[in-house]
Order: C-alpha cells, then structure tokens, then sequence
C-alpha cells in the first residue's frame, strides 16, 4: 500500500472528485458516514461525545460526524474553535446542517469557552487535519492543551490536530494525544515514525473509495506492507522440487556465552524453508548445537570460543559452497572475529545477510563496508544504524540517513522497531505493518537474521526477501501475543510460531 504525501492527498481527494464524479461536500458525507460506521461498531454504549471542530474541511468533517450520530441517537456536544474569521465552504455548509437539528453547538473563542471534559466522555479531534501549515497557537494551542489534560478517551479525525502529515514537527509543538486515530483510505508517513507514537495512537484507515487509478499512478518511495501484499511475496512450491532447490545457508554466529542467539537464528533458518543449512560456531557450541538443532550441519571453528573462521574441516569456508551467508547473531567483537570478516568479506559475491556485533564490527572499521556484496541485508536496530551513520535530529533526517545509506553502499537494510523500515538501495522504504511490543526481547532479532538468510538462500531477490521476512516475524510475533499476551513472549515462541502460507 502506498503512503502518499499531503499534496497528493490534496490532488488525490481532487481527482476523486473529478472523476468519480463526486461533489466535495457529498465526499466529506462519505467520510463522515464511513467514521461514523466505525465508532458505532466499537462504542457501543452512549457516553457523551464532545466533538471539537476548526474551520476548515476537518472541521466540516466533525460536523458531518456530529449530525450522523445524532442520527444514531448518540448524546453530542460541538464546540467550534473560533481561530480565524473564515470557514471553509464545506464547513459552512455542513455547520448549516447541523444547526437545523441540534442547538448544542458552542463556540470558544476564549479558554473560559473550553469546557470541562470528564474521564467517561469521548472526546473527537476535529480541529485540524492535513491542512495543518504553523504550529498550533493562541485559542487552538489552549484547546488542545485541555483535551490532553481531559481523562476522556480521545480520537483523532484524519490525523491528530497539530501533528504534520510528512515533515517533523518542532519540539515543544502543541499537538492532540489521541488514543486512536481513524483515517482515511491511505496510511499517512506520521504515523509510522517512532516518535509519533503519543500523537497516533492505535490507527485506523477506513475506504471511502477515493480514486484508484490516481493511486496506481502516483510515485511515492513511501510503502506499508499489508498482509495480501506480502502473501503475494510468497515462492511457490513446486512439487519435484529437492533439498537443493531450496539452497545452502552458512550461518556464522554465537561465542562463549551466546550459543543461545546461534541456535535461534539455526532453527528459525530452517523454519523458514532453507533447503541445506551449515552452522559455523565456536567449539564451544559445537554439542549444543547438534544437540538442539540436529537438522543443521555443524563445522566447528577453531577457536573455542569466539569465532575465527577457520575450523578443523578445512579454512575458512568457500563462500561458493554456499547460497547466503548469515552473519552476527552472538558473535562477539574478539580480534579474532574481525579478523573472519576482514578475509570472508571481500571473497564474497552474493548477498549476504549482516546483524548484530558484525554491524558493530562494521561500524568500528568502516573500510569494510564496501566489500558487502551489492543487495546484501542490514538487520540494525536503531543504536546499531546510528553507529553504522551518525545521530540524528528527528524520524524525518533518520529517513534520509536510511536512503543515503543504503544508496551509497547498494544494500537493503532493515531499520527494527515498530513499524520497521525496509530500505532498498533504490531510496524506497517499505514500512511493516506486522510485530507488537512483545517483539522487543532477547532473540528475536537472532530469529530474523535466521528468516532472511533462509530466504536468501531459497533465492527470493534482497527486497523481496527483506519485506516478507519482517513482515512473517512479525505476524509470528502478532499470533504469541495473542496466545499469552506480549509480556510473556520469548524468541522460541516465535519461531514456533511462523507460518509460511
Ligand atoms: N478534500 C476532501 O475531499 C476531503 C477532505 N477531508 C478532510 O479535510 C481535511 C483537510 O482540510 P483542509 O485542507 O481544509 O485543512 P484543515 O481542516 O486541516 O485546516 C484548515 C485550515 O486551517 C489553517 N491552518 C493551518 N495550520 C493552522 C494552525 N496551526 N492554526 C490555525 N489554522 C491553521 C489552514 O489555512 C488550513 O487550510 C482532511 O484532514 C480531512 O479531515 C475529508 O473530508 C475527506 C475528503
Ligand atoms: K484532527
């Protein structure tokens, strides 16, 4: 799904228009109905509903809400912010509307109109939308500073008044903290960036059959993968397919004291469809490993604790032997390691998959980033990527580093976190609509370096594979924290739990 940003939301409700054909106010009536389905469906009970509106096509939106649940028999309150002398057209014509049915409609002009909003009320966020161009100030900074005070459950219209569709926003902006944001048709960049999170919400995209074609044609670098979208990612197995259609995976992980992040990233790999998977570990983890992960072939390195690279077998290994490489998972900073690297690094001709101390290793000695193989995949966590590039002001210029990173260097990387973003040497990022809080445990990144190198191997191409495979660890993630919840998820859940369907 593509997120577009605010002028082709603009040009995007224009072309609807034109097209469909549809008048403006009867798309604001679709909105308003299709918001007005969603509340009814989920509260049901009918608490009071404070709806603040502003002047412009948001506002004409609140208003249009108010008059349909009124419609629905829903108790409500409006209060126009008077910020400026001029409504919008749309507004005007719904606030005509409105008046006809319901004379509770205030307006604050001064904090003394603000009223009172208590903990079993519903307060909805009218005020401003994506037309949002100046921080909040004056009468609708005091507004938005009350409903943040009020104890009531908040949702936002479109997006919450004072937060920017798709540029950062000051610190110190005055913006409404809903608890859930309804928005329409497309996702917005905001709500995905991390430091968003307390002027989003839990969101929600409703279809008000905004024009397609334009969507189809309009060029964004900014995507949400959605679940049919992924699926469609998804080889196909053919039935005389062998082991050796699904490739050989190599994995290098773990040291004394981290068997535990080899043997995830082992049995995740082999969860995930690698048709042949070789482990190199130190000696130390030679008996854990074949213990627990008797599908994996072992070579034990020579070192017995920390990896070195070579092993008894023979030298380090022939990255030809292999279809992927997976690399990082536990494996320490030893000299010895880096040393692994500084060889395996440049004799490499395929993508490999990167994470953990290896992106720190990377980070230290930054002379061998450009030995990674063209399309290989960075699994950072966002202390990692600011180690591999440099620290930065706000979720916006993280996007920027994200692009020029991996332009410059012709990788893929996957930023982890919520919503994590894949980034492809082209500039364009995939944003992942899977995964929970439950995520953020010991491990699961072990497991994803397991599910990429396995995709790599099965010979799915670097974005490909990247998308899908954040997008099932996810979803792993999303069926524990439904079982147990996410507080009790651990990373072994995980992997028990992916599904490939
Ligand atoms: N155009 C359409 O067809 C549709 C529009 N919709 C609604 O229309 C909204 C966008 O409407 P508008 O473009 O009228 O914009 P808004 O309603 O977001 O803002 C109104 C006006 O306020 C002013 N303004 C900007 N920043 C301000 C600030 N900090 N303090 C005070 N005033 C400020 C601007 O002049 C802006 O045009 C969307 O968010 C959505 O809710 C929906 O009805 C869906 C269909
Ligand atoms: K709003």
């Amino acid at each position: 799904m593509k997120i577009l940003n605010v002028d082709q939301i603009r040009s995007l409700d224009q072309s609807t228009i034109q097209h469909e054909p549809i008048a403006p106010i009867n798309l604001m009536e679709r909105a308003a109905l299709s918001f007005v389905d969603w509340f009814a469906d989920r509260f049901k009970s009918k608490h009071p509903i404070k709806i603040f509106c502003g002047l412009g096509n948001n506002g004409g939106d609140g208003l249009a809400i108010a008059r349909l649940l009124l419609e629905r028999t829903y108790p409500i309150d409006v209060y126009v912010v008077r910020y400026a002398p001029r409504e919008s057209d749309d507004f005007m014509h719904n606030h005509r509307r409105l008046k006809l049915v319901t004379e509770n409609i205030h307006y604050i002009e001064s904090a003394t109109d603000i009223p009172t909003i208590r903990h079993n009320e519903i307060v909805l966020d009218a005020i401003l939308g994506s037309g949002l161009s100046r921080p909040t100030e004056g009468i609708v900074k005091t507004t938005i500073e009350a409903i943040n005070r009020a104890p009531a459950t908040v949702i936002a219209v479109d997006i919450a008044s004072g937060l920017y569709t798709d540029q950062p926003n000051k610190p110190g902006d005055v913006i409404v903290e809903p608890d859930y944001t309804v928005s329409f048709q497309l996702p917005k960049l905001a709500f995905v960036l991390p430091k968003n999170g307390p002027f989003v919400g839990e969101w929600h995209l409703l279809d008000i059959q905004l024009h397609k074609r334009f969507i189809d044609q309009a060029p964004t670098s900014y995507y949400y993968t959605q679940p049919k979208e992924a699926r469609l990612l998804l080889h196909k197995r053919d039935r005389f397919s062998n082991k050796g259609t699904f490739g050989h995976a190599l994995l290098l992980v773990g040291s004394y004291g981290k068997i535990g992040a080899a043997i995830l990233a082992a049995r995740a790999c082999l969860r995930s469809g690698v048709g042949l998977l070789t482990v190199q570990v130190p000696q130390c983890g030679y008996i854990p490993l074949q213990t627990i992960v008797p599908e994996a072939m072992c070579r034990p390195d020579r070192n017995e604790h920390v990896l070195s690279g070579t092993s008894q077998l023979d030298d380090v290994p022939d990255p030809t032997d292999y279809s992927t490489i997976g690399l990082g998972p536990g494996i320490g900073k030893a000299p010895e390691t880096l040393a692994m690297m500084k060889t395996l690094l440049p004799m490499l001709k395929k993508p490999i998959v990167v994470d953990a101390d290896a992106l720190n290793l990377l980070s230290e000695n930054r002379e061998l980033l450009v030995y990674l193989p063209k399309n290989s995949i960075l699994t950072p966590h966002p202390k990692e990527f600011e180690r591999l590039t440099k620290k930065w002001d706000n979720d916006y210029e993280k996007l920027d580093l994200l692009r020029e990173f991996t332009r410059k260097y012709g990788v893929v990387v996957v930023l982890k976190g919520a919503y994590s973003a894949v980034a492809t040497p082209e500039g364009d990022i995939h944003f992942n609509s899977t995964g929970n809080p439950g995520l953020s445990t010991g491990g699961t990144g072990d497991v994803l370096t397991g599910i990429l190198t396995a995709l790599l191997a099965q010979g799915y191409d670097s974005v490909e594979a990247a998308v899908l495979g954040v997008f099932t660890h996810g979803l792993a993630g999303d069926v524990v924290a439904r079982k147990r919840g996410p507080i009790g998820m651990v990373a072994s859940d995980v992997i028990d739990a992916l599904s490939w369907e």
